[in-house]
């Protein structure tokens, strides 16, 4: 039977969403899904071990919510960096720590499907006086489905950056790859922001901060010592940030244990870079990520 459940985690109301073969959590706080796993398989997201919830403050894992502009926003166009009015512009946008709003629940042939919004004041986000309204649509059935609307109802072209940033558990960072990514730019954040590009598989041997543009519908993530593949098929992103923090900056980093960056990789699939989204008067962009996992046939 598949149902969905109110419940908390630590200070944040959540949702628990089961399948017969899977299970998901999702706080209201920044529409932030916390973990998805499938019965009988190692957790599809890596939730970290010291994650909290609390007001204000983001959960470290599963798939915060990036937007309306990802990172910092001094790295992003111009065009969208002038839309800010605000003081300190926060990282990772507006919303991934507000509380947002179930509008639809329910479940229809096996899927799950809840809709979530992040209600806006009248004149705008602080700081940021556009008309978007953005929505979280969450499915999960045989795969987990995410979709992220942005709709301006305003009178002036809107420049979003944004992302699902996807925290993925794999059994060793140092063993696995991500195939799918060949022959594309990428900017390399930690070596002044240059444009490189991309030879066979990425592997991990260190730090890695990453912009992947001009990418193909479809990228996985191999993984040898749990003998699976996780696959990633989007729609509306041709970029994605491939990040994983190694030793050091892995001190640094707020609900994140010395050896977590073992365990983790985020692909954050997204629209970033030279692939940011303007939004039309009456535009609708949607950015989409379907997940799931399959065994590895032998050819890891
Ligand atoms: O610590 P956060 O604000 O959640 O950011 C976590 C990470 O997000 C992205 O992947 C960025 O590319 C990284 O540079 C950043 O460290």
């Amino acid at each position: 039977m598949t149902l969905i459940r109110r419940e908390t985690f630590d200070d944040l109301p959540c949702w628990r969403v089961q399948t017969p073969d899977a299970e998901l959590r999702i706080v209201e706080q920044g529409a932030q899904i916390l973990d998805y796993r499938r019965h009988g398989e190692p957790p599809l997201l890596w939730l970290s071990e010291q994650a909290r919830g609390e007001r204000g403050q983001s959960v470290r894992g599963g798939v915060p919510v990036c937007w309306p502009w990802f990172g910092d926003l001094a790295r992003n166009p111009a065009a969208l960096l002038a839309q800010y009015r605000g003081a300190a512009a926060p990282f990772h946008g507006l919303v991934r720590t507000l509380p947002w709003e179930c509008r639809e629940q329910g479940v229809v042939d096996g899927v799950a499907r809840l809709l979530l919004v992040c209600p806006q004041p009248e004149s705008g986000l602080p700081g940021w006086p556009q008309a978007v309204e953005v929505a979280l649509e969450i499915r999960l059935g045989a795969r987990l489905e995410i979709a992220l609307h942005s709709r301006n109802t305003g009178p002036r072209p809107v420049w979003i950056s944004q992302a699902l940033h996807s925290y993925f558990a794999v059994g060793d960072i140092r063993q696995v790859r991500v195939e799918g990514l060949d022959g594309c730019r990428y900017i390399e954040t930690l070596d002044g922001w240059r444009e490189c590009r991309q030879q066979g598989a990425l592997r991990f041997a260190g730090e890695t901060d990453r912009l992947y543009l001009d990418l193909p519908a479809r990228l996985s993530l191999v993984d040898p010592l749990w003998q699976r593949r996780l696959c990633l098929e989007t729609r509306g992103s041709r970029s994605a940030v491939l990040w994983n923090p190694w030793i050091d900056k892995a001190q640094r980093l707020s609900q994140f244990a010395a050896d977590a960056w073992q365990r983790m990789l985020c692909i954050e699939t997204a629209n970033v870079w030279d692939d940011c989204v303007e939004l039309a008067p009456g535009g609708e962009h949607a950015l989409r990520l379907s997940l799931w996992s399959e065994p590895l046939a032998g050819d890891a």
